[in-house]
């Protein structure tokens, strides 16, 4: 898996590939990893399959009743922690590297990755998967604050793209979904392969 998130000038852009693979076999060359959390809050899944859907599940379902008893939006920051309760308190029995990433009227665009043992960083942009270690210097060298929504988007494409041509764990279409305060943006880019291709 390549997963990423870049903040730019008003929201913030995840992106995954579409590689699920047992192996050298690719069980799924179409998967979803971006997972909408609530409104305007998505997740970006890698690790095990199985555990990071039944995370994501918890998590929306958590949110989902936290906005009926208080009608309002979860911070991105609420989300992150949620999620990073979950993945700590279980860490002996999972296999999930996820990045919680979306808008809020307090913090704007906002990133937050949640590693295996389940810490929890905030972080200016955030990668993971076994593909980021092939992007993390065209990151480090290319991202800026403050990006336009096309800016970040191509910059997360042409990052997932160089990962998905190196690691063999990640492949199939690049899939985005930008997340502003107007609302959520999806889109993907590849496929039509043929089924062999
Ligand atoms: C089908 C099936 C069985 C397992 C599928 C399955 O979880 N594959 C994993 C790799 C893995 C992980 C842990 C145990 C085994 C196999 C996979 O493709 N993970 C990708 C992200 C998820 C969200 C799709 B990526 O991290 O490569």
């Amino acid at each position: 898996t390549t997963i990423l998130a870049l903040p730019f000038d008003g929201g913030v852009v995840v992106c995954a590939d579409s590689r699920t693979s047992t192996g050298s076999y690719v069980a799924n060359r179409v998967s979803d990893k971006l997972v909408q959390l609530s409104e305007y809050i998505y997740c970006c899944r890698s690790g095990s399959a199985a555990d990071t859907q039944a995370l994501t599940d918890y998590v929306h379902y958590f949110l989902n009743q936290w906005s009926l008893d208080t009608g309002r939006q979860p911070t991105v920051k609420t989300a992150a922690h949620l999620m990073r309760r979950l993945i700590y308190n279980n860490k002996d029995q999972l296999q999930a590297g996820v990045i919680v990433a979306g808008w809020d009227p307090v913090d704007g665009g906002s990133v937050y990755t949640i590693t295996l043992g389940g810490s929890c960083l905030e972080l200016p942009f955030a990668t993971g998967g076994s593909g980021s270690i092939f992007i993390a210097g065209l990151l480090d060298s290319e991202f800026r604050p403050n990006m336009s929504k096309d800016e970040a988007r191509s910059l997360a494409k042409k990052a997932c793209a160089h990962a998905m041509t190196r690691d063999g764990s990640s492949g199939g279409v690049i899939r985005t979904v930008a997340i502003t305060s107007e609302g959520v943006d999806r889109d993907y880019t590849g496929g039509n392969e043929l089924p062999f291709g």
